[in-house]
Parts: structure tokens; sequence; C-alpha cells
């Protein structure tokens, strides 16, 4: 019989899927807050019996979408702390790990954002692809700074995320162009630094982040534009020190073509991968709260904070 898991740990990997609460970032706290709810609500008898509850909370969220690995990094943190031989102590070490996540999430976005806001200088104007809570940090912890800065806010198709981006920086009074994500490279000279996000970031450097960024990257690299990736820690990707690729979303096609039109445009294909990969070479720098890194010298953060080895210790043992 399958393991029921909570009610509400149900609801959340239901919104994650359905991008209601999206972002490398936000997802990462939404699961730990998952976890917290699933530990708390179990009535499970026996600590094997609790356990096996956590592990099906654990899937069901891995299993909501693939690219950011923000969120087996949430899995993994928690049930490397839950710890003790019955529910009670289980429970306990599992609630107090997501919250000490939780609260690790938030402190290394505002020490990030202090990092990201050196680079930016008063009266920049920054191009911004996508939303990311990690980007916006700098965003206004340079704003804290007393800077003055502007933005070209690409939309981002085909979920418009720029909108999110664009309400934002204009309730903190930053001039906002919105701009559709084709006209990036006209916009590129009116720029002083282009800023993205990630949803991982692999041993090589290379960035993954929503889809057009590769792209922003090679054109800001022409024109000479500066191109920073904002990513806390917890986005860089065990998995690919041990030659594991990272996975790209592919979503409905109905995100590209209303369904209304489908018909008169005859039989074509239609492909709507979420996410690609920036390689090193088209980064400046990878701001997290440790720091800013060279693109390809990140892989030493990444052993120093996981290890040589990308347990999964989420999963059920077989
Ligand atoms: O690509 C996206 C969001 O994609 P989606 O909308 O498909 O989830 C964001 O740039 C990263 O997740 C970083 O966001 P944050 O800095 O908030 O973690």
């Amino acid at each position: 019989m399958d393991t029921e898991v909570a009610p509400a740990v149900a609801d959340i990997a239901a919104e994650i899927a359905a991008m209601d609460i999206r972002g490398a970032a936000t997802i990462a706290d939404a699961a730990a807050e998952a976890l917290a709810i699933q530990a708390k609500e179990s009535d499970a008898e026996t600590a094997a019996a609790f356990r096996t509850e956590m592990h099906a909370a654990a899937g069901v969220l891995y299993d909501t979408r693939p690219t950011a690995v923000s969120l087996p990094n949430t899995l993994r943190f928690v049930f490397q702390s839950m710890d003790g031989t019955t529910v009670e102590g289980l429970r306990q070490s599992a609630v107090d790990a997501a919250e000490r996540f939780q609260t690790q999430l938030d402190r290394a976005q505002d020490d990030l954002g202090e990092i990201g806001a050196n680079r930016l200088r008063d009266g920049d104007t920054v191009m911004t692809h996508c939303h990311s809570t990690d980007v916006l940090a700098c965003v206004e912890a340079a704003l804290d700074q007393g800077k003055d800065l502007s933005a070209v806010v690409k939309e981002t198709r085909p979920r418009n995320q720029g909108h999110i981006t664009a309400e934002q920086l204009r309730e903190w009074d930053v001039p906002v162009t919105l701009i559709v994500d084709s006209a990036a490279r006209r916009y590129l000279d009116d720029v002083d630094h282009v800023l993205v996000g990630a949803d991982s970031i692999a041993a090589d450097g290379s960035v993954i982040n929503k889809i057009g960024t590769s792209g922003l990257a090679v054109s800001a690299r022409e024109r000479g534009v500066p191109i920073m990736t904002a990513a806390q820690t917890i986005k860089l990707h065990p998995g690919t020190m041990t030659g594991h690729t990272v996975e790209i979303e592919m979503r409905d096609e109905a995100e590209v073509v209303d369904p209304g039109d489908r018909d008169e445009i005859g039989d074509i294909t239609v492909e709507n991968p979420a996410f690609d990969v920036t390689p090193p070479r088209h980064v400046d720098a990878i701001v997290t709260e440790r720091g800013q890194f060279p693109p390809e010298s990140i892989v030493t953060l990444m052993r120093e904070l996981f290890g040589e080895t990308s347990e999964r210790p989420w999963e059920a043992p077989v």
C-alpha cells in the first residue's frame, strides 16, 4: 500500500508543479516547510513508519520539477540531520533541521545581496532575465547603500516572469523598461550589468537558468557587458562532480502556442525547454553568500560544502 503524505504536503508539491510556487530559492523554502509539516502531522507509531512517511513526502516533492537542485539539496539537508530512535526524536530533529535550513536560506540571500551590491555603482543600469530573488537581493542591497539604479527587464517568454521582476523593481522606485526577449541585444549598449539567477550550477561552472540565459550571455560577452550570476550555495549541484548532468525540464506546448491556434498552424512539433546551460566562459562572476567566484573555481566551494559524494538520503532504502 502506498504511504499517504500529509494533504498540506501534497498541496505544496502541486503548487510547485503548477509553478504557483517557483524560483529555486522559493521552491527550497517551500520544500523545507513541507517536510516540517509532514513531521509535525505524522501519526506514525514507530520510528520506521515515521521514516517511511518522510521518504514518501520527499519523493512527492522531488518529483515536481527536475532542474532546480535547490530542491534535492533541501531534502538532503533535512534527511542528513534527521536523527533518533523514537518517533518524537525523529520528529523534533526533522522540524529543527527544516527551520534551521529556512533561517540559513534567508541569511544566505541577505549576505549574497551585500556582495552582489558591491559590484553595482551609483547610476548603473542593469538588465534582468526571468525573476530571481537572489538577483533582487543584490539590487535591494545596492539601493539600501544609497545607489540609484535603473533596469531593463526582459519579459521572459513563455511565462513572463519578467513581469514579477518589473513589479518588484517599481515597488522599490527603480525606473523599469520592459522589453521582449528578442530586443535584448539592441538594449545591451545601454546597460552596465546583466544579472541572472541560477537553478543549478555545475562543477565546471556552467550556469543552468531560465531558457534564454545562454543567448543573453553570448550577446553580453560580444557587447562587453559583464554578466553576473547571483546564486546561493544551495544552487550548487553536487551530482555534477561525479559526472551527472542536470536534467532540463521540458514543459507543456500550451505555454508556447495557444491550444486554440494549434490546429490552424498545422502539423508541427512544438518544444518548450524551461532552462538552458550557459558555459562558464560567458559568465564573469558567480556571487554566493560565501563570496564571488570565477565560474571555473566554483568546484572548490562545491567540494568543501558537499564533499566528494552526492548521497540521496531522502530516498527510501531498498
Ligand atoms: O530560472 C529561474 C526561475 O525559473 P521558474 O520560473 O521556471 O521556476 C530563476 O532565475 C532561478 O530559479 C533563480 O531564482 P531564485 O534566485 O529566486 O532562486
